[in-house]
């Protein structure tokens, strides 16, 4: 109600202010963070950042890396992989990381204004069910990140207080044979980071005009035409504050040196090293930054045995033949991932992080929205070089810079940020509140990279059984005549016709115009949206039948008691539907829609002619919104 929207202005116009004086405060100057290699990192970790959790590359299944990193090659040769043209405060923006959502059959999951229809993944028993919605290889592809996904359930279910990362020490093996190094990853407790890593010197990329594109999932894209890509959503201070043009702008920010104490962040891997000359493997316990053994976590399954990393075989139990993951006990059901995509070579507008002047961006600042509250996220990460033959793991891989992970406390320039670098195959957590209290942000790294994040959506309103059923609960009120072929309303309450109403504007601009919005890129994949979506826009149709009635009553007057409330909900509810409908004519006929190919273009839909004979009402709402206000001017 009305009450709401003030509140929300007034907390609006509050961050806003806080925002503004955080930043003065700040002024030129960046605030620090740490990377693994700068002293005191561990304490920072342990202190600030505690809901974070890294469980690296070497703790997972070799299969399981091999199924999903296939997976999601899968994805991206078919083409599944897709930029979503975002909402950002009134602008079009693309997102700078491609996209796809696989997830629990009929789940949704809503960012930035707009609404994502999950490819279901193809569990065991949908395999029984015989669902066929898509080809074997995709099949397949869904099927491994579903395994995945059952994986990280019983994984994060089984975290415990104090637990911050399985390590793994990097132990180069060299072969007899003499041919090129191989390296092998082992667990042990903890490394020991080393000190004073190269510093990187970043230029800033000047110019960009290969890239009409705005991106990003985030706000402050969206005030320069040029494309200003990167930076937070809703809810801190660094979203507004470039937004207002008073301050700062978009332009490009250098990195201040002095201030930064990651200094060897930019490199791989960021990580304690250890080269032997065998072919023997070792594993190497490390310093613990004074935790006290026993915190870290396990290798494979968290809930199985302890690791004892002093094993005489030398081996490290559960880090070469890992637990088979367990099934998902109820405590964690992640119900979706959203897959993220970037090729940084073939992106040229990547925005540079601007507090912390931690590099190129691809996802900026942002918190991750449309969760269960404080639920946990478990994200997986694939770099991969493909085409060149070097795996990214060599000893070339020192000279590349790799892919990390920025966090940062929310509404707080003082605690230094964090930056956790990223391998290919490492994982992390954002569990408890992390994801509430603190932002974080995506850093590009020389290859191209793949993630895969595992989400408790809540999809109390973000399911097709949802929306269904509210369809049901509408039509309920719809009589049809079977002699006549008519239809009539059953029910004349002013609060039945609202909550039809809404209902009718919610599957049209949440489901339909969500859907085709996003062109035919669900259908060409995978069939499985499109049989329901068929049939919701059939009950959409009917509530249109709905409304005709509802106009019709009011302009006869033959409720002569409440008519002038009834008048009024159906200005409302028309009022909306008008302002929305062109909000969509709008987004979809935007400058960046035009660019899209015809199969990802965005579609008007449901959209019909003034003359439409199977159309109760017009598209056009205008002539009857001026109707019902003369109306009640006359009351
Ligand atoms: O790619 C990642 O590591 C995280 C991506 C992310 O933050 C997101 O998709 O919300
Ligand atoms: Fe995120």
């Amino acid at each position: 109600g009305r009450h709401g929207v003030s509140l929300i202005l007034r907390v609006h116009l509050l961050q806003r202010a806080t925002r503004r004086k955080l930043l003065q405060e700040l002024g030129d100057q960046k605030i620090p963070f740490l990377g693994p290699s700068d002293r005191g990192f561990q304490q920072l970790w342990d202190s600030s950042y505690s809901g974070l959790v890294l469980r690296r590359s070497c703790s997972l299944p070799a299969e399981l890396h091999d199924q999903v990193q296939a997976a999601l090659l899968t994805l991206r040769n078919k083409g599944c992989l897709l930029r979503d043209l975002v909402r950002v405060r009134d602008r079009d923006v693309f997102t700078a990381v491609s996209r796809v959502l696989l997830g629990e059959p009929g789940h949704t999951y809503r960012y930035l204004d707009t609404r994502l229809f999950a490819i279901p993944w193809h569990s065991e028993d949908s395999a029984v069910k015989g669902v066929n919605c898509c080809d074997p290889d995709l099949r397949a592809a869904c099927r491994a990140l579903w395994e995945l996904n059952t994986f990280f359930c019983s994984d994060v279910s089984g975290l415990e207080e104090g637990d911050r990362l399985t390590q793994c020490v990097k132990v180069e093996v060299e072969t007899r044979q003499g041919k090129e190094g191989d390296t092998e990853s082992k667990h042990s407790e903890d490394s020991k980071n080393s000190e004073g890593g190269d510093s990187e010197s970043r230029k800033s990329e000047e110019g960009d005009t290969e890239s009409k594109h705005s991106e990003e999932w985030d706000i402050d894209s969206k005030h320069s035409e040029e494309g200003c890509p990167g930076s937070s959503q809703e809810g801190d201070w660094e979203t507004e504050s470039k937004h207002s043009s008073e301050e700062g702008e978009c332009s490009q920010v250098k990195p201040s040196e002095g201030a930064i104490l990651g200094q060897s962040e930019g490199k791989c891997p960021g990580w304690t090293s250890k080269p032997v000359s065998s072919t023997e493997t070792e594993t190497v316990a490390l310093g613990a930054h004074g935790k006290p053994p026993g915190v870290q976590l396990q290798c494979g399954s968290l809930t199985g045995d302890h690791i004892d990393d002093k094993d005489d075989t030398g081996n490290v139990q559960g880090c070469s033949q890992p637990s088979p993951p367990q099934v998902c006990t109820g405590v964690v059901k992640f119900n979706v991932t959203l897959l993220n995509y970037m090729d940084p070579t073939a992106m040229s507008q990547l925005k540079e992080e601007p507090y912390y002047g931690m590099g190129k961006m691809a996802v900026g600042w942002h918190h991750d929205e449309n969760l269960i509250t404080h639920s946990p996220v478990a994200v997986y990460s694939y770099s991969c070089n493909d085409d060149k033959g070097d795996s990214g793991e060599g000893s070339s891989s020192s000279q590349k810079t790799c892919w990390r992970v920025g966090l940062k406390v929310a509404w707080d320039i003082h605690t230094p940020g964090l930056m956790l670098p990223l391998e290919s195959g490492d994982c992390y957590y954002m569990k408890d509140d992390l994801n509430t209290t603190h932002q974080h942000c995506v850093l590009t790294g020389d290859n191209t990279r793949f993630s895969s994040t595992h989400r408790m959506a809540e999809c109390s309103s973000g399911t097709l059984t949802y929306i269904q059923s509210r369809c049901q609960e509408a039509l309920s009120n719809l009589h049809p005549d079977p002699e006549t072929g008519s239809y009539s309303l059953l029910a004349l309450l002013p609060t039945t016709l609202q909550h039809c109403e809404e209902i009718h504007n919610e599957v049209e601009f949440e489901w339909l115009r969500q859907y085709w919005f996003q062109g035919q890129r669900y259908a060409r994949f995978c069939s499985w949206w499109t049989k329901p979506m068929e049939q919701l826009e059939k009950d959409w149709r009917l509530m249109e039948t709905m409304t005709m009635l509802f106009l019709k009553t009011v302009e006869e007057g033959r409720a002569a008691e409440g008519r002038r409330e009834m008048a009024e909900t159906l200005l409302s509810a028309l009022t909306d539907r008008h302002q929305q409908r062109q909000t969509w004519r709008d987004r979809c006929r935007s400058s960046l829609a035009q660019t899209l190919p015809p199969e990802e273009a965005p579609v008007d839909r449901p959209f019909w002619g003034v003359d439409d004979p199977n159309m109760p009402l017009p598209f056009d709402l205008a002539d009857i919104i001026n109707s019902v206000e003369s109306l009640l001017w006359r009351m």
